[in-house]
């Protein structure tokens, strides 16, 4: 039998023979590539792919083989339509992107919408985002600030999309698949618990505690070392500081943020009252406009995969062969189409730069329903 040394050398010879075939390989898919551009043809032709897995397995012997051989195929056909779709870069095929960069958003006399009622936590994010003095108003729905801007009765809405301890805030997500609407901004407002009650209220005199039941949950260790405290649920936080001030009675008190307190002229008791003190929303700005700032350096795009086993992985190849630093990754659902799920991906980038045209150019050719819902 030959010893290891000796297979290793035998190894070392095939492994040289494979590689120098693979760069002959590239060199031929870079023809290809010119070829495609002067004659503006897609890179990924997926029944070419499959014909040419279906050809190599063919020729295996063992189903193990049969296996490995598909696989190594899809990853060499894979750098080569990088190597492609690079190519086309360079040659500035890749033509724009619909979208229009700005030095800056149109803030001036704009008017802003956001779900909820006054001294919500949107309003509190709209505020932070936009300044006191916005001209805004607002709707019961997410729907309706996502109809208010796409009929032009809002220049921009604020919605909340990821809470820090709850996650995702799935129907937002959904909603910027449905409307043509775009993300030009973001905002994280910390969500802080405060006791609060009108002048005269202390903790001594409180027999009664309103809030959301997410408030009264999130604040639970603090309400529940005053045994005496009972604690009622109320429509939202904000109607719960709304309702200190029309009662003024002593002996209640709310559990709302500083910013409905203030509003509504509360005494502040106790702060930061929450359970979990690292509390925080991230609120996204949308638009009906496809722009993006020039400084922008985050990208949310959305799309379906299609059902084959592997295909997320060689769509968020395009990510890593770009050196684009993914931040996020989310998945819903399809509508009408049980177990099939579309993806929404952060990513760091600017559409201007190349390297975000190249990765979204191979994205666009292999996934179904690409979006890019905003640059911000
Ligand atoms: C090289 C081509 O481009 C792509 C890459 C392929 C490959 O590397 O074999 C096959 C089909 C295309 O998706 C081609 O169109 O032939």
């Amino acid at each position: 039998m030959a010893t290891l040394e000796e297979m290793r050398k035998e190894l070392d010879v095939i492994d040289g023979q494979i590689t120098s075939l693979y760069e002959k390989r590239m060199e031929i898919c870079a023809e290809v590539a010119d070829y495609k551009i002067k004659n503006g043809r897609k890179v990924f032709d997926r029944t070419r792919e499959n014909e040419k897995l279906a050809a190599v397995a063919a020729g295996m012997s063992t189903e193990f083989n049969k296996k490995g051989i598909k696989e190594l195929f899809e990853q060499i056909m894979s750098m080569s339509r990088k190597l492609q779709y690079q190519r086309l870069t360079d040659a500035g095929a890749l033509g724009k992107l619909p979208f229009i960069g700005l030095d800056k958003l149109d803030m001036e006399g704009v008017r802003v919408v956001f779900q909820g009622v006054e001294g919500a936590n949107n309003q509190a994010a709209m505020e932070q985002y936009f300044g006191k003095d916005v001209n805004y108003f607002h709707v019961a729905a997410f729907r309706d600030a996502m109809e208010a801007i796409e009929e032009g009765s809002a220049d921009y809405a604020v919605l909340p999309i990821e809470n820090s301890s709850a996650g995702a805030v799935v129907q937002v997500y959904d909603l910027l698949v449905e409307f043509e609407n775009y993300i030009v901004g973001e905002t994280v407002l910390p969500i802080r618990h405060m006791l609060a009650g009108v002048k005269g209220t202390t903790l001594s005199s409180i027999e009664r505690v309103y809030s959301h039941p997410q408030g009264l949950m999130q604040t639970s260790r603090y309400l529940d070392a005053h045994a005496g405290w009972q604690q009622i649920s109320i429509a939202n936080t904000a109607v719960a500081a709304k309702k200190m001030l029309e009662d003024k009675d002593v002996t209640q008190a709310a559990v709302c943020n500083e910013y409905a307190a203030n509003l509504y002229g509360l005494d502040i008791l106790a702060r930061n009252i929450n359970d979990e003190t690292d509390n925080s929303t991230r609120f996204i700005i949308v638009t009906n406009q496809k722009v993006f700032l020039k400084n922008a350096s985050k990208i949310s795009i959305c799309f379906e995969v299609p059902h084959e086993s592997g295909s997320l992985y060689h769509l968020l190849s395009h990510f890593i062969y770009n050196d684009l630093n993914m931040t996020k990754i989310e998945s819903r659902p399809v509508e009408g189409r049980s177990w099939e799920y579309r993806f929404f991906v952060d990513f760091e980038g600017n559409m201007a730069d190349p390297a975000v045209k190249n990765a979204i150019r191979g994205l666009r050719e292999e996934a179904m329903n690409l979006k890019i819902l905003g640059n911000y």
